[in-house]
This record gives C-alpha cells, sequence and structure tokens, in this order.
C-alpha cells in the first residue's frame, strides 16, 4: 500500500538522469526545429516584403517617366533640356534622362541635343512588352558600368529613358533585407546588387523571388551564422524549457504512478468494473438437518497490492462514497450465484454485509428492491447483515426504524453482526426486528476460559431465544469452542472449524458434500 506519491516515485538521482537527458534532447530538438522554421517562414516573409517593395518602386519609376514624356515634345530646345534637368533634381532615381523618337534615336538628354539609336536589343524589348516599357543595364558614358536604364514609350511614339545608378533600385530592398540576409538582385543575366556574402558554403535557405513581366528576379539568402546567432540568444530560454520539461515528466510520472498504483483509485476501478470477487462461508446449523445459511464475502487481489483486506476496501468504499456501489455488486454476484447453481443452492439463504449508514439512506430500500427484481432468485433468499459501529442519534432511531420495516417487507432478512462490540444494545434488539443475532469472535475465544463472557452470553442466548431470533456464532475454530457454543444453546455456527470462505465453485463443491451430513 503506498502512504505517499514518494513512496512510489524512482529515486530522484534516477529521475534527474532520465528526464533531465530526455529534457535537454527535447529542449534543442524542439528548439533547432523551432528556429529553423522560425528562420523559413521569415525568410519567406521578408522575401515577399522586398519582392512587394520592388514592385512598387518599379510602378513609381515609369509612373515618373510617364509624367515627363506626357509633357514633352521633339524638340530639344533650351527649356526642354532645363525641364529634363529639373526633372532628376527632383527625382528619387534618376541621374539623368533622355528622350527618344518614334525611330528610337535619342535626340535629347539632360546634357543636350543628342542622337544616336538606342539598341536593337532594347528596341525589340520595348516593342515586344504589352505597356512598351522595359529595363536594361547598360554601360553609360557619365554612370559607368552597369548603369539601370529604364525605358518608356507613349502611345504618340515620344519614348524616354531614366538613367540610374544600379544600387538605387535596390534602396528599398536593402532596407528590408539587410544586414541579415544577404541578397542578389538581377536583371536578365546581369547582376544589379550583390551582398558581399560567400553564400554558396553557409546557406540554410535560399529563396527566389521574379518580378512578373520584368527579367527581375531576387534571389535571398539565410545563412547558418544568422541561425547559430540566433540560436546562441536562445539558450537562456532553452535551458527554462529544459527545466520546466523536466519537472512536467516528473510530475507526470508521479501522476501516472498515483492513477495506477493508489490503492484509493485501484479499488474504485475494481468496484467500476464489478472486478471484486465474491466469496462464501457456510453457516452451519447444529440442530438436524445441516446447514442452510452461507456468508458473502469480498475478496480482492489487486495486480499491484496483492491481497487487500476486505476492512480495507470497505473502509475506502466508504471514504470515496462507493459503499452502495459495493453492497449493490455483491448482492448482484449472489443473485448470479443462485442463477449459476440454481438446483444446488435452492434451499440455501445467502447474507450480505450492509452499512448501517446505507440503510438510513432513503435510496436504499427502493434500490434494492429495483435489484429483487432483477434478480427474483433473491426474494426470501437474501439476508443482510448490519454491524452497528456507532449509536443511533434520537432522529436516526425511528427513521431506522421504517427503513428496517420496508427492507423486511421485502422479504429480506436482517441480522445483527458483531453483537456485543459495537452499539447494538439490549435496547436496540427490543426496537429493531432482527432476524438473527450473531455473536462476535471475541466472545467465542474467551468463551470457554472466561466465567463472566459464559454468564453474559448466557444472557444474551436467553433474551435472543425470547425474542424469536436465530443466533450465530462466529469465529469457531476448534472443537472445544463448538462444544461451548452448543453448550449454550446457540442454534448456528460460523468458523473455519467447519469451513473458510471459498470461492463459489469450491463452496459448491463442500455443499455438496455436506448437505446430506
Ligand atoms: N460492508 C461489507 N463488509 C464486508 C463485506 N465483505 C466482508 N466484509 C467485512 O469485512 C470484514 C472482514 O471480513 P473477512 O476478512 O472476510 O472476515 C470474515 C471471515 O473470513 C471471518 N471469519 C469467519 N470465521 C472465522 C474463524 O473461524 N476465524 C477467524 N479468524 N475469522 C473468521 O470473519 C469475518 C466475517 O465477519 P462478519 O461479517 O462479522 O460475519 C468483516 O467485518 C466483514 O463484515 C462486504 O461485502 N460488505
Amino acid at each position: 500500500m503506498f502512504k505517499s506519491i514518494n513512496s512510489i516515485m524512482p529515486s530522484k538521482k534516477k529521475c534527474f538522469f532520465y528526464y533531465g537527458f530526455i529534457s535537454l534532447f527535447l529542449s534543442v530538438f524542439v528548439f533547432m526545429l523551432g528556429l529553423y522554421a522560425y528562420q523559413l517562414k521569415d525568410l519567406e516573409n521578408r522575401a515577399e516584403s522586398a519582392k512587394n517593395a520592388l514592385t512598387y518602386r518599379m510602378n513609381d519609376i515609369f509612373l515618373e517617366l510617364k509624367h515627363i514624356v506626357d509633357n514633352s515634345e521633339l524638340s530639344c530646345e533650351k527649356e526642354d533640356i532645363d525641364r529634363l534637368r529639373r526633372m532628376t533634381f527632383y527625382s528619387p532615381t534618376f541621374k539623368e534622362f533622355g528622350l527618344f523618337n518614334d525611330n528610337f534615336r535619342v535626340y535629347c538628354t539632360t546634357y543636350g541635343p543628342r542622337d544616336f539609336a538606342i539598341f536593337s536589343s532594347i528596341v525589340n524589348r520595348i516593342k515586344e512588352s504589352s505597356e512598351r516599357k522595359t529595363v536594361s543595364l547598360v554601360r553609360s558614358h557619365s554612370l559607368g558600368e552597369s548603369t539601370f536604364f529604364a525605358f518608356y514609350q507613349g502611345a504618340d511614339g515620344l519614348g524616354i529613358n531614366g538613367l540610374a545608378p544600379s544600387q538605387v533600385l535596390a534602396v528599398d530592398v536593402d532596407y528590408l533585407l539587410s544586414p541579415d540576409l544577404p541578397y542578389e538582385l538581377t536583371i536578365g543575366k546581369q547582376t544589379v546588387v550583390s551582398s558581399e556574402y560567400n553564400h554558396k558554403s553557409s546557406v540554410l535557405a535560399k529563396r527566389v523571388e521574379s518580378l512578373d513581366g520584368w527579367a527581375i528576379s531576387l534571389v535571398v539568402f539565410s545563412p547558418f551564422s544568422l541561425y547559430w546567432g540566433h540560436l546562441v540568444s536562445l539558450l537562456p530560454f532553452m535551458f527554462i524549457f529544459c527545466l520546466l520539461c523536466c519537472l512536467i515528466f516528473y510530475t507526470a510520472h508521479g501522476g501516472i504512478l498515483y492513477y495506477r498504483y493508489s490503492l484509493p483509485l485501484n479499488i474504485k476501478r475494481a468496484i467500476k468494473d464489478n472486478s471484486i470477487d465474491v466469496h462464501f462461508q457456510p453457516i452451519v446449523s447444529l440442530k438436524a438437518g445441516g446447514f442452510h445459511e452461507m456468508e458473502a464475502l469480498i475478496r480482492w487481489h489487486s495486480p499491484y497490492h496483492g491481497q487487500v483486506s476486505p476492512l480495507v476496501i470497505v473502509e475506502t468504499s466508504e471514504r470515496l462514497g462507493l459503499i452502495d456501489d459495493l453492497t449493490w455488486m455483491v448482492i448482484r454476484k449472489v443473485g448470479d450465484f443462485y442463477r449459476e447453481y440454481p438446483i444446488q443452492l435452492k434451499e440455501i439463504n445467502i447474507s450480505v454485509n450492509v452499512d448501517r449508514y446505507s440503510l438510513l439512506k432513503e435510496s436504499f430500500a427502493p434500490n434494492l428492491e429495483g435489484i429483487i427484481a432483477e434478480y427474483p432468485e433473491l426474494k426470501g433468499r437474501l439476508g443482510l447483515e448490519v454491524t452497528e459501529t456507532s449509536a443511533l442519534t434520537v432522529t436516526e432511531l425511528p427513521l431506522m426504524v421504517s427503513r428496517f420495516e420496508h427492507i423486511k417487507a421485502l422479504g429480506i432478512r436482517l441480522s445483527v453482526d458483531d453483537f456485543g462490540t459495537g452499539y447494538a444494545g439490549l435496547d436496540f434488539l427490543r426496537r429493531f426486528p432482527y432476524d438473527t443475532l450473531k455473536l462476535d469472535k471475541v466472545f467465542i475465544d474467551s468463551l470457554k476460559d472466561d466465567q463472566f463472557t459464559r454468564q453474559i452470553l448466557t444472557s444474551i442466548t436467553k433474551l435472543a431465544k425470547e425474542l424469536n431470533m436465530a443466533l450465530v456464532a462466529e469465529g469457531v475454530e476448534r472443537e472445544d469452542q463448538l462444544d461451548a457454543v452448543r453448550a449454550l444453546g446457540v442454534d448456528r455456527v460460523q468458523g473455519y472449524y467447519f469451513c473458510r470462505p471459498l470461492p463459489k465453485d469450491q463452496v459448491i463443491t463442500w455443499v455438496e458434500k455436506n448437505a446430506t451430513k
């Protein structure tokens, strides 16, 4: 039996080792995996935001170009050049503008009149694009290698190109991704911006975003160094998580063990699933005609606690409020016993122990009636043995009398159990219509040697006969005890001398052997 949870828990050292190890493993695993998932999601979100920012930027760029071209003419007068210069001054992106005609020849730039043809590859792209716009990276005299060019042609054939250092395209992207996530921005096959990062050797994941309608793509990398950096910063949380896991495992282990091994819970389960056995002990009549009675007694072998005393089961059931369920279970098993052996048990009454407080309950007699309706074979053969463990109060007394009358009206015999050890006194016998009085084993043990006990039992025997009650001597183990109770005039005897409580098949064998004696 387990007094406390500590007695069933493995040693603290062992727990610390096992759960510490598992918790550490779990913490590392959970944090590494969680961080990996987080970093992938973060990469996805930030790459997506960078792509959106790039799309907005491209839209702004072409709005700006459209605005200029819509207000331009095919001339390159001083005002036209001044206007282009003013536009570059206010432009967030461009450093130069050039106007081109429907033959794709640039005729005017921020620096004055010009006449040169746009590359045919670019011309083709403008023509092929639905909105007659394209971008490119081309070498420019003023802005150098990889200058960003944006071309836009209006509906009347007048077009504009804007020149900007390639980095301006990546300003927003840079803001959103740097410094943690290196990236590479390309137009066609040419790189616009590439972070200074050796991504090939230490990339955890990468994400490619393409801008619809443009040959622009953005590749964003999530480096391992970022992952390890985050992991190191999470170490205190990992430690707390590890401790929490350890605590949860230890508590859960205790909970499971308690649920598994706790005696009250095991008794509760055993009552619920009817797995408590009932043994039967014959009560032998000393008159001619042999025995005609048995007492049903619970027996239970717990897988975790071994053989559990009936007294412990009864006391625990009382505490759990399950004593009535236990009684109903025993009575039903008695009913099943009658059904199983109708011939052998034809003449035999069986009594069941009942808690006196159960009898006081209003629901007791109706419930009993229900079980008798369920098992008609119990009618006239079932007896209840009541032990008086405490005195009845003034209000309980009349209530008890009426409950007794109700139960007796159902054809059920009532016995006062362990007479002399509890509160069942002579006044009690006068008030309650018991059928049988059971003398406790303590009297039988001292009967032979104790003159005083003999005198008391003689008076009780006399009184029982006067009140028309049958007498049973409990706990008769030896022949001299049997002789002593016989000399007293006791009619029936229960004890190991005749038979111990036996499982149903063995008690039937005993009945078959002893029925004719
Ligand atoms: N409410 C319920 N109480 C029950 C039920 N089943 C049993 N009990 C009560 O548990 C107490 C202990 O019972 P148990 O260990 O079964 O002991 C019984 C007999 O085995 C024992 N006995 C009988 N003859 C002898 C004997 O010669 N020597 C000896 N040492 N013991 C003997 O006595 C007990 C029977 O007692 P009683 O009920 O008073 O007639 C016990 O108090 C049971 O009442 C149950 O289903 N419900």
